[in-house]
């Protein structure tokens, strides 16, 4: 898969681990920042990768902040975009299976970097279980267009 992945300062050193664990695992990899630990403001990379996703320059993105709130917050107003924030496994799994995420926000103040890795390692892999679940993501889309005229 074609990757984008992004961090602010706080998200940094654990977005460095997670583009290695990427490469080993032979995905492709976009990196659009934050490059070191200066601070910076989140909403500019999680709006990168959003938009990236969104117009399907990668197939996938993960966004690191302190807590992983701030870029889920941003990501989730591109349309299109599914941004889930989940520091446990289950609610990655879940997040695939259900909602069928295709941006995982992870809070690099909050978890260790084998946490992360097992995370991101069924996110990657858990399938979208479709059906029901494929109706209500359309809603999403519905609502929002109808609300925006
Ligand atoms: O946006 C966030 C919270 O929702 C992130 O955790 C940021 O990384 C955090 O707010 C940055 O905080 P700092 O005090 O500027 O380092």
């Amino acid at each position: 898969m074609k990757i984008m992945i992004g961090a602010d300062h706080a998200g940094f050193e654990l977005k460095e681990k997670v583009a290695q664990h990427l490469h080993r695992l032979g995905h492709e990899v976009v990196d659009v920042g934050t490059h070191g630990k200066s601070s910076v403001d989140y909403p500019i990379y999680a709006f990168q990768v959003a938009e990236g996703v969104a117009k399907a320059t990668s197939d996938r993105g993960i966004l690191i902040c302190g807590s992983g709130i701030g870029m889920c917050i941003t990501a989730n107003r591109v349309p299109g975009v599914r941004a889930a924030l989940t520091n446990e496994p289950y609610a990655a799994k879940m997040s695939r299976r259900h909602n069928d995420s295709n941006v995982l926000c992870l809070g690099g103040r909050f978890i260790g970097e084998d946490l992360a890795m097992a995370i991101i390692d069924v996110w990657l892999t858990e399938p979208f279980e479709g059906d029901r679940h494929a109706r209500r993501i359309a809603m999403i889309d519905t609502l929002t267009q109808n609300r925006n005229g």
